[in-house]
């Protein structure tokens, strides 16, 4: 049975509003749960991404669990991924489940079940996905998301520099990059506040080269942190989509911990230093 849910655009700007425009990541890096005294271990996984999400989830709009890191651990980590979800939504929060999924559009069904179909044990309210088996190949994701109020997150301009070659090529006079954003925009246009359909953006590209301005989504920029991008770089590279960006961190704000205090200090100061760019 679907649940009858208001659009993820309307649930995002709302969220954003109230919180801010922080995405926190939970990315459970083994040398993170060396780092907070744990082994890593399923075990010491459970530890690290339960206080995480308690720590961060109730002061950001958004919370990105990373997939791998919990499949790394197999069943036991799966588990301990359900639990993070359940976590986050009792906390009020969204939550972005990064799995970057892209298959042949049968496929594609399965996983947009796996992870954006009411009552699975995976859903979230978004996941990031891949185009690039062609965009239409994930029209089975598009789909259940818009019939579910939930939302996905296309790799346009990926943060880490081998992504550039492909991503920067001529597709028929535009950048690929480029004509995955137009496919988006396509998806978008007319919904209020804004469509479901967003695009990841990494925060540490050049400026230029990508044309952001019709996507009426919204535009996670991860980089932010860990991999040197800062809250100055947004306004050259986003211009006047800034209103739509959520930066990204993962590593950045989780080397604070293990101190719930001190990881919400980092949360708030990066809050701070968006808040001052952003307006
Ligand atoms: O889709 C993503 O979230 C993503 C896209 C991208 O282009 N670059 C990128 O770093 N990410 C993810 O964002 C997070 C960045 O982590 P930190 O570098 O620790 O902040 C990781 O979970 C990455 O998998």
């Amino acid at each position: 049975m679907t649940v009858v849910r208001e659009a993820f655009g309307a649930r995002l700007s709302r969220a954003v509003a109230r919180r801010g425009p922080l995405c926190a990541g939970v990315d459970p890096h083994p040398e993170l749960l060396r780092a907070w005294g744990l082994t890593p271990d399923a075990r010491g996984l459970e530890t690290f991404a339960l206080s995480a999400t308690e720590a961060l989830a109730e002061h950001v709009a958004i919370l990105k669990p990373q997939s791998a890191f919990f499949e790394a651990y197999g069943s036991k980590g799966v588990a301990v991924l359900e639990r993070v979800l359940e976590h986050a939504r009792q906390a009020g929060t969204l939550v972005l489940l990064d799995v970057k999924r892209g298959d042949i559009g049968s496929t594609m069904v399965a996983y947009a079940q796996a992870y954006l179909g009411d009552g699975s044990p995976l859903a979230a309210d978004a996941i990031t996905v891949s185009p690039y088996l062609g965009f239409g190949a994930l029209e089975p994701a598009l789909t259940l998301a818009e019939a579910t109020g939930r939302g996905v997150f296309v790799l346009a301009r990926t943060s880490n520099p081998e992504g550039e070659s492909l991503q920067r090529a001529d597709s028929g006079g535009r950048t690929v990059a480029q004509s995955v954003v137009d496919e988006a925009a396509a998806r978008n246009a007319g919904v209020e506040p804004l469509g479901g359909v967003g695009l990841v953006v990494g925060a540490t590209i050049e400026p230029g080269g990508l044309d952001l301005t019709g996507l009426n989504g919204p535009i996670l920029a991860p980089g932010f942190g860990a991999q040197g991008a800062e809250a100055t770089d947004l306004a050259p590279l986003f211009g006047d989509s800034l209103p739509n960006v959520l930066a990204a961190s993962s590593r950045g704000l989780l080397r604070q911990g293990p101190d719930p205090a001190a990881l919400r200090a980092a949360v708030l100061r990066t809050q701070d230093e968006l808040k001052h760019v952003l307006r």
